[in-house]
């Protein structure tokens, strides 16, 4: 186990590459399993999550080489039936389902388990998948899904309680592309890595149109082929880093970013008094922290709404900024751990029904801290570069399921953060 030692306090400065999305990297390796012929993902983040899935991916039966940003996929022969020890580690391997039931007409995987930032169904996921023919049991915990007679396209609405689904959108789609027929996928996620993989999927042959609305229709095709992808840019990773500029720093740039991709969260920067840079191109963006920062609200919502990945550090944002701010997320409403955390640092926030009003204090101090989920863990960093003192944050494995080298970009710019072994955790 490790742990991160942040002494905060200093100024940011300098610039950062960012890396490849990490939501968008998962799905689309999973949809590498729908062809024979050899696929090459480029810019996949070396993060805990997409190692995970290249494990369940070789377990599989599929051959795959990674070598730094590049994986390298051939899935010539397959099994259908994921192992629990792999599954379990990483929930989004739920979106193997899609792939195995379009190649194979046949899948187990075990169920996902709970998860911290709260309830995580797959009715939708299961849903879907039954709407183009398949039958659908559970036994020992795993679902066990079977189409003998192959999949038809057919017009699913993914509406849910908290909107549409992301990763469910992506299962619908990638077991639609070699499906009989056509298939609508009505009230779709629009999300950015949702038309990614689209576009990925379309590079090896699928007919697919409407990725980005929340009207998708796919027309099945026979076969799929290889084909190259570099994914987009990690947009949460992104304004992760755009935050930690907007509380303490004196020109940070961050290269390789999707301008389009980022405008919610740049806006809102924008409103609290924050100056944010693009390029001409949209590609780097500079930001330098406000004299004179102003209290926000947001509520997350599907994209192009705010994104629940990036409330957490939001908060860490407001914790120091003079005022009141409310945060509400209609996704996750149970997705606040990292609240009683940074109230340990001093920070005044009430958490009820879903939303978190927060009082600005003055200044946080450095404290022994747990992380309890990935954004939580980056709040906690967050709060500790502007915090007086050291702080200490456990359980850094959950930072490391989705933030590719975070102790060394932020040493790049200026931050005093040290990796250590934790032997008390
Ligand atoms: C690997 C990946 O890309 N993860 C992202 C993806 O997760 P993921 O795709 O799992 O999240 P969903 O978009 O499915 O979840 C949205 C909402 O729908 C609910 N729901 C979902 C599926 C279902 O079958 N039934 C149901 O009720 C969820 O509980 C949640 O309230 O989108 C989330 C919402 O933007 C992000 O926080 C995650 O970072
Ligand atoms: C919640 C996240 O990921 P996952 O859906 O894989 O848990 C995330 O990326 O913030």
């Amino acid at each position: 186990m490790e742990k991160l030692v942040v002494h905060g306090g200093f100024t940011l400065r300098g610039a950062v590459n960012i890396s490849g999305s990490k939501n968008a990297s998962l799905p689309i390796l999973a949809a590498s399993l729908l062809t024979d012929e050899p696929v090459v993902v480029r810019r996949v983040p070396d993060v805990s999550d997409t190692n995970f899935m290249v494990q369940i991916m070789g377990q599989l039966g599929a051959s795959v080489e990674r070598s730094s940003g590049n994986v390298r996929v051939e899935a010539k022969n397959l099994h259908s039936e994921a192992a629990y020890e792999q599954v379990r580690k990483m929930r989004a391997s739920i979106c193997l389902l899609g792939p195995l039931m379009a190649r194979m007409q046949r899948c187990v995987i075990p169920l996902p388990g709970g998860c911290v930032i709260g309830d995580r169904p797959v009715d939708l996921h299961i849903r879907a998948i039954q709407a183009l023919g398949a039958t659908v049991q559970i036994e020992r915990g795993n679902l066990i899904i079977e189409a003998p007679r192959g999949l038809k396209g057919a017009t699913v609405d993914l509406n849910g309680d908290h909107g549409p689904t992301v990763l469910g959108t992506d299962n619908l789609m990638m077991a639609a592309v070699l499906a009989e027929g056509t298939t609508v996928i009505e009230s779709a996620a629009a999300e950015p890595e949702v038309v990614d993989l689209a576009n990925f999927l379309i590079k090896m042959g699928a007919n697919i149109q409407g990725a980005g609305t929340r009207r998708i229709v796919i027309e099945g095709v026979e076969k799929l082929r290889g084909c190259n992808h570099t994914v987009i840019p990690d947009r949460i990773e992104a304004g992760t880093f755009m935050v930690a500029a907007a509380m303490m720093g004196d020109g940070v740039t961050l290269r390789r970013v999707c301008e389009e991709h980022m405008s919610v969260i740049t806006g809102l920067l924008r409103q609290c008094g924050h100056h944010v840079e693009f390029n001409e191109r949209g590609d780097t963006v500079t930001i330098i922290a406000g004299k004179m920062p102003k209290s926000g609200e947001i509520k997350t919502a599907p994209y192009p709404g705010y994104p629940t990945d990036m409330q957490a550090q939001m908060t860490a944002l407001f914790a120091t900024t003079p005022g009141i701010s409310v945060v509400k997320d209609t996704i996750f409403p149970q997705r606040f751990m990292h609240c009683s955390e940074l109230k340990r640092m001093g920070a005044n926030i009430k958490v009820d029904n879903g939303t978190a009003v927060i009082s600005g204090v003055d200044s946080l101090s450095g404290a022994p801290v747990m992380a309890s989920d990935l954004r939580a863990s980056a709040a906690l960093v967050l709060a500790a570069l502007k915090a007086e003192g050291t702080t200490e944050i456990h359980r850094l494995y959950h930072i490391d399921r989705g933030y590719e080298m975070i102790d060394e970009k932020l040493l790049a710019i200026g931050a005093a953060v040290e990796r250590l072994p934790d032997d008390g955790d």
